[in-house]
């Protein structure tokens, strides 16, 4: 790897390959701390959270798709951005509409956040249909074309929780006044509802190079400039029809575990997100039925005592206990119909 990779930097002209070359599970860390205008964090999953530390530390804006490290990171992500200065820009689609709808008005006239949700591919299916979905099935989103575990997360509605933590964080909006929507056409990426009852949403195709291209746009006053982003507008001379409903907590018990998850704080974020993605990866692995995720991060979150401090060591250590308890829990139901 590293011959091949010292051989493209030559081709290059990089004028000191070995420096310019970073292996191994540091190296994203290590890039992400090098020197940059700004760091787009990509990463799936808790492994993303020492880039964003190392990116925000360094004083570089991090543009965040990896919305795991700010979700177990919390107060600790958000501090290093305050101390160094640097910002954390959000790529997740909500979120930049969530951004872009809040310049319409200030922070004390926002009365609402609304996070839509497509639903997933299992929208309107009952508890007990859920049982038997497959992991193909669950890969098959409806809207979006993305990695394995945040396509697994939408179909159990753990993406949405997620969101909700990182809109708490990001937007600083307690967790009484975010709501979500399944709406699934993801044509409306989020709305914000102010005070006089005005809503402003954001609406594009569902396509990520729009909240990428966006937060690839701030500019260094924090304003943002529009990038071409490939995108393709609506063609409002076609009909066409969204809808919304509510979301249904029986079938898809997960979404409140998550808020309920943020609203405790501390290392219960990291817990659930690392429980998940071990629960995530039994499914896909034909360990566990669908709906032993939901029933699984419920156990890992109730057998959780959390430390008193919250410090990225204690959130390493309730990343790895979650990961080491999801693993026992799947060994436990392993086959049976949880
Ligand atoms: N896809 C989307 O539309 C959206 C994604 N996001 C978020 O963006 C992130 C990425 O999602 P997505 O692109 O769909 O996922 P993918 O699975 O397509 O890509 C994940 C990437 O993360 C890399 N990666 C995984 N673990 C590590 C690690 N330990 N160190 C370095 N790199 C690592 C993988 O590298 P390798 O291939 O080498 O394993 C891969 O390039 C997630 O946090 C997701 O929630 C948010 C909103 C929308
Ligand atoms: C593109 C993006 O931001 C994803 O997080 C997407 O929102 C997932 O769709 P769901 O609404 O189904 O979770
Ligand atoms: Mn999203």
């Amino acid at each position: 790897m590293r011959a091949r990779l010292t051989e493209l930097a030559v081709q290059r002209g990089v004028a000191d390959p070995v420096e310019a070359i970073h292996l191994g599970v540091d190296a994203a860390e290590a890039v992400a701390g090098l020197a940059a205008d700004m760091v787009l964090n990509a990463i799936t999953g808790a492994a993303g959270l020492g880039a964003t530390l190392a990116s925000l530390e360094r004083g570089t804006d991090v543009a965040l798709a990896n919305k795991e490290s700010l979700i177990i990171g919390g107060s600790i992500v958000l501090d290093a951005a305050r101390a160094s200065g640097a910002r954390l820009v959000p790529v997740d689609s909500e979120h930049s509409a969530i951004a872009q709808a809040l310049r319409a008005g200030t922070h004390g006239e926002v009365s609402k956040l609304i996070i839509t949700a497509s639903g997933g591919p299992f929208r309107g299916m009952t508890r007990d249909a859920l049982r038997r979905v497959t992991p193909a099935q669950a890969l098959n989103h409806p809207t979006w074309s993305m990695g394995s575990m945040i396509t697994i997360n939408s179909a159990t509605l753990v993406n949405k929780g997620l969101e909700v933590i990182e809109a708490h964080l990001l937007f600083d909006i307690d967790f009484d006044h975010i709501e979500v929507v399944v709406h699934p056409q993801s044509q409306i990426h989020s709305m914000v509802e102010f005070t006089d009852a005005s809503t402003i949403a954001q609406i594009s195709p569902p396509d990520m190079r729009l909240p990428i291209s966006y937060a690839l746009g701030t500019q260094d006053d924090g304003t943002t400039k529009r990038l071409t982003s490939g995108a393709v507008p609506h063609n409002w001379g076609q009909p066409m029809h969204w809808s919304f409903e509510p979301v249904n907590h029986l079938a898809f018990p997960a979404l409140g575990l998550a808020i309920d998850a943020g609203r405790k704080g501390r290392s219960y974020p990291a817990v659930l997100n690392a429980a998940n993605e071990e629960l995530v990866a039994a499914f896909i692995a034909g360990d566990i039925a669908f709906t032993g995720i939901d029933k699984g991060l419920a156990r890992a979150l109730a057998a959780h005592e959390p430390a008193a401090e919250h410090t990225v060591e204690t959130v390493l250590a309730a990343d790895a206990w979650a990961r080491d308890f999801a693993r026992a829990d799947v060994a436990e139901h392993k086959g049976g119909r949880r």
